[in-house]
């Protein structure tokens, strides 16, 4: 049995912060926090002295493709579907295979942990490699097996996609990082059976699942020409709001549909800087919260983002949706550390996580206060998500095994990490 004590000046423990105080870690749970270890328990743990830190939950991450961080300013400005069909599809077709998804799953690790990333929700192909690269790296995964009407490389059907995620849910049943879920991509490449057959698949295997909705104007326009329908009322009518379901998006629905998403609690991941950058449009997520929906926040891929930085990515949310509603109370920073935590977790029914307290996961970053643009420090919520930089993250423990120490990542060696990103990279672009 491993015991770790933290002692630092702020620690946000169920909710709230607590001032000068020990975090106390048994294995990979929370035991509590105490002002001080009794004298005759001192020597049970080993202590960790961040007097001039605070310890946060970490941050958990609703929608990513991790493996496309190797494709990351392969194309860029452009719209979705342009970017899709043009350049990102062939490449997929090109370069993926278990190897470049487990190297690139690598690069894309270290980029979660130097973030204070503790899990992200994936949607990709090859996710036995993707599964393994994050182990390797002691990073939580829920793992989407994604799933099309057409044949890729990866599989020649909608079967075939299934028995292969059927392989993954055997392997990792008992892994305690990786959860599998079921991903069919959008309502513009999956059919409403084929959602079906991933709903009755999802819910024999007791899976969430994930996909992509309402995106863009083009998706609304395809689904209403095909199915004479919005793409949220297709999915309601195959059943997917009634079901353990995460969609990433939403930026295109009606007053009616954000009513229904509120009362159906809909789950939803906030992809804001992939959505500008995309010039798709943003989800109307005070809207979205105030009626009941569960909003978390995504990067999406880094080729669309164009990175896996969570932080930024809920700073530059909060920001925005103020600017939108004209209202500065929204969105305030303790809503944006929900969203980055309690709301995604509760998102991806993941159980005992995404808050620090006793008898959850220990699953937390660090973060040095003592920088020029965190002092002085009056509310240390606001301070981590309107002042502080991801590089101010010095450590990150994930199911209470120390991931990053002083901002080394422990696990795996990160100069490796980098030569073989860009051995890729020059592959990639075609340079001998
Ligand atoms: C079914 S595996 C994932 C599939 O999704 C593609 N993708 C990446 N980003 C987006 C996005 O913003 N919208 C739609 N599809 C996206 C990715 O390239 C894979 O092919
Ligand atoms: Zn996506």
């Amino acid at each position: 049995m491993s015991k770790t004590a933290i002692y630092a000046k702020y620690i946000y423990y169920d909710g709230k912060i607590v001032e000068d105080s020990y975090l106390l870690i048994n294995d990979e749970k929370v035991e509590k926090v105490v002002k001080e270890i009794p004298e005759n328990q001192k020597y049970d743990y080993k202590i960790i002295e961040r007097s001039n830190s605070a310890i946060f939950p970490g941050f958990i991450n609703t929608h990513t493709h991790l493996p496309m961080v190797y494709f990351r300013g392969l194309a860029d400005d452009l719209p979705l579907m342009e970017w899709l069909q043009k350049y990102i599809w062939p490449a997929e077709n090109r370069w993926l295979s278990d190897e470049f998804v487990y190297d690139a799953t690598l690069l894309a690790a270290c980029e979660l942990i130097k973030s204070g990333t503790i899990c992200a929700n994936d949607m990709y192909f090859y996710s036995d490699s993707i599964a393994q690269a994050l182990i390797n790296a002691g990073v939580k995964g829920v793992l989407g097996a994604g799933v099309l009407d057409f044949p890729t490389k990866f599989a020649k059907n909608p079967d075939e996609y299934l028995d292969k995620a059927k392989l993954l849910i055997e392997k990792y049943r008992d892994n305690d990082l990786i959860n599998i879920a079921i991903c069919p991509h959008a309502p513009y490449t999956v059919s409403p059976e084929n959602y079906k057959k991933c709903i009755a698949f999802a819910e024999r295997y007791g899976l969430v699942i994930h996909t992509h909705l309402a995106e863009t104007e083009w998706e609304v326009n395809e689904i209403y020409n095909k199915y004479g329908k919005t793409p949220l009322k297709l999915m309601d009518e195959v059943g997917m709001l009634d079901t353990k379901s995460i969609f990433a998006h939403m930026v295109h629905l009606t007053d009616e549909e954000i009513e229904v998403a509120g009362k159906k609690k809909v789950n939803i991941s906030h992809c804001l800087e992939s959505n500008f950058k995309l010039a798709s449009g943003f989800a109307r997520v005070k809207e979205l919260l105030d009626k009941g929906a569960n909003v978390s926040i995504g990067t999406d891929g880094a080729a669309s983002n164009n990175d896996l930085d969570i932080l930024v990515e809920a700073s530059v949310v909060t920001k925005f949706h103020k600017a939108y509603s004209g209202d500065a109370t929204a969105l305030d920073a303790k809503t944006a550390l929900d969203m980055l935590t309690i709301n995604a977790a509760k998102g991806l029914y993941l159980e005992n996580t995404g808050q620090i307290k006793e008898g959850n996961f220990a699953d937390f970053i660090i973060v040095n206060l003592d920088k020029v643009h965190l002092q002085p420090l009056y509310n240390p919520v606001s301070q981590l998500i309107y002042a502080a930089k991801s590089s101010d993250i010095t450590d990150v423990f994930i199911n209470g095994k120390h991931i990053m120490e002083n901002r080394k990542i422990l696990t795996i060696d990160e100069e490796e990490v980098l030569d073989k990103a860009k051995y890729w990279g020059k592959k990639i672009s075609g340079v001998k």
